[in-house]
């Protein structure tokens, strides 16, 4: 049978959103489409092509495009070049845009103005959205959009993406039929030719910002003030080791009222399904697998909710950059620059945004030694195995000045990760040759804003939403998969003591035990370690159906902190937190790591390497605690 395969483009006109990074074309994409696309304050947010549909108030339904930012029409690095793609018509699957909505910064015209210009000459219809202009009028700004419209020759309407109906003129210029029919502007060309024009766009742009009297520099506003104190060299760096120093202060402290009510919540459900059902299979699944499962992990949303409304408020102030500026200079000794700061931070949340958010490195070395590093940031799925660990094994304690014991060896445990990486980086740069190259630091850094509450809001719901749906999809999962592993086959007659060393997990369990003795970890950990690579909360739930099933008859249920805390050796607890700095990312970090460098050899050599880092690490880590006398 023959098989043909035909590309539809799905109906309507199709309008991309194009301008400089950051200038606000999430934020007004959000708005027409309705999507919750990420917005934040920095340069390089979104690095793909986002698709949404529009309906304009006659009921035209449009296909709307978020694209990535952009300087010029001269792709720089892999995020840039898939806005050019669009633009020019050779993106895979997709038609040219009918449309082009050029956002522009109306506090920077001087440099967004440009690329209007060279989007005009791809020959493609285009409107300007005048965005930021809120900010523009309380600088003191005036731009008569009538007249920039007449100046660049196409329609240009004031938009504010973040204020309620703020897209307004923009939705009524694309109601209107003309906006549709009238011919593209400018002489139609296939391609920019980039050589020719640099210098006579950067002159018509001052012959444009000179009729619109908008040609004198800014005064000094709000946000230079700011930036004396936090790009300062003594007080920049110590304001933000004591901003992410409070990260994780907060993260304990903030979250231990909502923790202790869902443990009880979950403790008190399995006490009802232990009164309702019968001793049995069933009860088993529910009590042993669920709720000690996949319940057991619910526990860490408080903290996790803590460490993000913290990650989202900096990603909205616009500091972000400022710390990658900052950190400019030590990453510079590892052979790394300020480009990467922004990645490796995002894989505090999760390694895979992060490895994404690569493509905005320039340089192809930069953005392969980030991808490899991103992993040992700790992600947020980590945070429930280090805080299980860390609520067992370290007392509530205040040291000197009010700092808490348990956040410190938070803190310490991120820095762990921070510290291997910079160590991997030197060891690439001291021994490769492209390592060498210094490569200069270019970043915008953006006026500060207040994060909105409501973005704040909706941002967290986000996040409580993703991990609830982790908890209730792949982690329950895997847990009544484990309980199963665990469970059967059953023990032969006659047999004594936990029913689990007979089953498959236990078997298992027991065969890993060798590898893992040096290191201090029993056969209960192995077990764990195994589905802890599907996703890494999944060991924390893990822990809690293997401790609930190697609990004989006369044992009553207990919490998984105190059981642990009462069966292992603060060694082994320390040996643990070390293998989780290290030990290689989750499979979904993996795919993406293949899926980004097109490759198997850069996923495999990470994870072969972060293994033998994880062994070592946990080796030194056990031996120096039995040392100390700690066994
Ligand atoms: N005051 C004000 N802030 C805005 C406006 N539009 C966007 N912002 C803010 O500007 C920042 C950047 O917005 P984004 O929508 O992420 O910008 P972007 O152009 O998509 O950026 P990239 O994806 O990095 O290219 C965010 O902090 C927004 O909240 C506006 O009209 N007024
Ligand atoms: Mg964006």
């Amino acid at each position: 049978m023959n098989t043909a395969v035909v590309h539809v483009h799905r109906g309507g006109p199709l309008v991309a959103l194009v301008g400089n990074p950051n200038c606000g074309k999430t934020a007004l994409f959000n708005r027409l489409t309705g999507s919750r696309q990420k917005v934040a304050n920095y340069a390089g947010v979104t690095v793909e092509r986002k698709e949404g549909r529009h309906t304009t108030a006659h009921g035209k339904s449009l296909r709307v495009l978020d694209l990535p930012g952009t300087y010029s029409l001269h792709p720089r690095s892999p995020d840039e070049r898939v806005t050019t793609e669009v633009l020019q018509g050779q993106a895979r699957g997709e038609k040219r845009p009918d449309l082009v909505v050029c956002v522009v910064d109306a506090t920077n015209l001087r440099r967004t103005l440009r690329l209007v210009l060279g989007v005009k000459r791809l020959g493609l219809r285009c409107v300007v959205a005048l965005n930021m202009t809120d900010q523009a009028t309380q600088r003191g700004l005036r731009i008569d959009a009538d007249a920039l419209a007449r100046a660049l020759g196409v329609p240009v309407v004031p938009t504010v993406a973040v204020a309620p109906q703020g897209d307004a003129a923009l939705r009524e210029l694309l109601a209107h039929p003309e906006t549709w029919t009238a011919p593209p502007a400018g002489a139609p060309a296939p391609t920019p030719d980039p050589a020719q024009h640099p210098e006579g766009d950067h002159a018509a742009v001052r012959e444009i910002l000179q009729q619109l009297n908008l040609d004198t520099l800014l005064p000094h506003t709000a946000t230079d003030r700011i930036d004396a104190v936090v790009l300062h060299p003594v007080a920049g760096p110590l304001l933000l080791a004591l901003v992410l120093f409070a990260m994780f202060q907060a993260v304990f402290l903030g979250s231990e009222a909502p923790t202790a009510w869902i443990e009880a919540g979950t403790a008190w459900v399995g006490e009802q399904v232990t009164a309702w059902l019968p001793e049995g299979a069933w009860r088993s699944l529910l009590v042993d697998g669920v709720i000690a499962g996949a319940g057991g992990v619910l526990a860490f949303l408080p903290q996790i909710l803590v460490l993000f409304f913290f990650i989202l408020s900096l990603e909205e102030s616009g500091y972000l950059p400022r710390a990658a500026f900052l950190l400019d200079r030590m990453m510079g000794r590892v052979g790394l620059s300020g480009r990467s700061f922004i990645p490796l931070l995002s894989s505090f949340a999760c390694a895979i945004p992060g490895i994404m958010a690569t493509r905005s490195i320039t340089d192809l070395r930069d953005r392969r030694v980030t991808m490899l590093l991103a992993p040992l940031m700790t992600c947020s799925a980590r945070l429930p195995v280090y805080a299980l660990l860390i609520g067992a094994f370290v007392p509530e304690r205040t040291l000197a000045g009010g700092i808490g014991l348990r956040g410190l060896v938070l803190f310490g445990l991120y820095v762990a990760g921070i510290v291997g990486a910079g160590v991997i980086a030197w060891l690439l740069k001291r021994f490769t040759r492209a390592g060498r190259q210094v490569r200069p630091l270019m970043m915008e850094l953006p006026t500060y804003h207040w994060p909105s509450p409501r973005n704040l809001a909706l941002g967290l719901w986000q996040r409580a939403t993703i991990f609830i749906k982790r908890v209730g999809g792949i982690i329950l999962v895997l847990s009544i998969a484990l309980w199963f592993l665990a469970s059967f086959p059953a023990p032969p007659d006659g047999a004594t003591g936990a029913a689990i060393h007979h089953s498959l997990a236990g078997r298992l369990g027991h065969a890993m035990a060798p590898l893992f003795e040096p290191i201090g970890f029993n056969w209960q950990i192995c077990i764990a370690l195994v589905p802890g690579l599907a996703a890494r909360e999944v060991a924390v739930s893990a822990l809690g159906t293997v401790y609930a099933l190697s609990a004989t008859g006369d044992d009553t249920a207990q919490a998984l902190a105190p059981l642990i805390a009462s069966q292992w050796s603060l060694a082994t607890a320390l040996s643990l937190l070390a293998w989780y700095v290290f030990a290689p990312q989750c499979i979904a970090t993996l795919a993406a790591l293949k899926r980004e460098t097109g490759g198997w050899r850069l996923p495999v050599a990470a994870t072969a390497g972060l293994f033998v880092l994880a062994w070592c690490a946990s080796f030194a880590v056990y031996r120096l605690a039995l040392f100390l006398g700690w066994g």
